[in-house]
């Protein structure tokens, strides 16, 4: 008997297969190489460091894999480059809802800077539009190629600007309108979320609900801002809050204040494994802290970040945890339950997501292997799992 029938590891088809819940995700770190060729074709964009799709692929994840979050976030210019016109928005948002669901996403909240997407003379209302029209035309394509999906929109503004209050508003102008809430983006060490405190309170008085890039470059002082100062819903990352956990020789683990906060209160955390290994946040996928968070029943889900820089998909992070850690289905789905409960959409829709898609798809793939299991076990004495 092979080790794939003998533990409950699930194969790559069935990851693929799970349904899966995507909070992290930026827009612009998303696009598929091919397109971007195009884009930068149709446009006159010269700058492109390759032209053909595979090289550009490989470039985008080796100039990413720096090490460090500015030199990571510097890639981003070509992309946010081929990005400035109303089709090219409508295109890149429509692949990225096809490209979700097809890898078995059934949920996701994609975000982007609309600020950075005016160098062709759009309004920023014009961008939000844009976005919104191309993962309607992606939901409905997923749809007729057999895959459920449901895409929201984030509105990001960048950290080291001046616009998250302008941002903000635009957020609570589209809110039901394809909208689900906000975040604040770009380098972390130097600007920190207090300085949009305007933005943050300003929703929080219109009841809007927001994410902050936050523990991902910089550390607890970052989480703690985000938090007490600004009141985020959920930290983008918060790995870094590992630092306030102190694992002892003989394995007992002792949370700090800060860390037991996130932990009691529930607060979701947006891991994103490839893209902390890439940036330096963490320096292998054993090695993860998303090992422990789980252990320790933080609110952590698993994400993808930037799916282009890192050449990922949230299979393929699944497939990393599952190697590094060992873990199951039932893994699986804490997971997503944990990503579902912590979306921005309205609770009575997200348990619905979560009792009528998320739990029934993991039932059928745990039954299938159970039904494998006893297959291949039959004519041998009854194993315990
Ligand atoms: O992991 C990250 N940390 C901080 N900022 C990021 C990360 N990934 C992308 N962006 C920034 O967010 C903008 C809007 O999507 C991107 O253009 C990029 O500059
Ligand atoms: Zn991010």
């Amino acid at each position: 008997m092979t080790s794939q029938t003998m533990s409950n590891t699930p194969t790559p088809d069935q990851i693929r297969r799970a349904p899966k819940v995507l909070l992290h995700d930026h827009l612009d770190g998303g696009l598929r190489p091919g397109t971007i060729v195009e884009l930068a074709r149709e446009q006159g964009y010269s700058r492109l460091p390759e032209t053909g799709p595979d090289k550009l692929g490989i470039w985008f994840r080796e100039a990413a894999d720096s090490g460090s979050l500015e030199r990571y976030l510097e890639t981003f210019s070509h992309t946010v480059g081929v990005m400035q016109t109303r089709d090219a928005l409508v295109r890149v948002a429509r692949e990225c809802a096809e490209d979700l669901a097809e890898d078995g996403v059934v949920y996701a909240e994609v975000r982007y800077a609309p600020e950075q997407h005016l160098e062709g003379g759009l309004t920023l209302e014009e961008v939000v539009e844009a976005v919104n029209e191309g993962f309607r035309e992606g939901e409905r394509l997923a749809r007729a190629n057999g895959h459920r999906i449901r895409v929201g929109a984030l509105l990001t503004a960048m950290r080291h600007a001046a616009r998250a209050l302008e941002i903000a508003e635009l957020a609570n102008r589209y809110r039901d309108l394809g909208v689900v809430g906000f975040d604040i983006a770009g380098a972390e060490a130097g600007y920190p979320p207090t300085r949009h405190l305007d933005a943050f309170e300003y929703l929080k008085r219109e009841n809007n609900h927001f994410t902050i890039h936050a523990g991902e470059a910089f550390g607890l002082p970052s989480i703690w801002q985000a938090l007490q100062w600004c009141g985020a819903d959920r930290l983008g990352h918060g790995v870094r809050i590992i630092d306030d956990i102190q694992v002892r020789a003989d394995g007992s683990v002792k949370l700090g204040r800060l860390a037991s906060y996130v932990r009691d209160k529930r607060i979701p955390l947006e891991l994103c494994p490839s893209s902390n290994l890439q940036t330096g946040a963490a320096s292998s996928y054993s090695e993860h802290p998303i090992g422990l968070l789980r252990r320790l029943h933080f609110r952590a889900t698993v994400n993808t970040d930037n799916r282009l820089m890192s050449g990922t998909s949230m299979s393929r992070e699944f497939e990393h945890l599952v190697e590094a850690f060992g873990y199951s289905l039932d893994d699986m789905q804490w997971f997503s339950v944990n990503a579902m409960k912590s979306a921005f959409i309205p609770f009575d829709e997200r348990l619905a997501m979560i009792n009528d898609v998320i739990k029934p798809g993991y039932a059928e793939l745990k039954s299938e292997w159970l039904f494998q299991q006893t297959a291949s076990t039959s004519d041998s004495p009854a194993r315990e799992g």
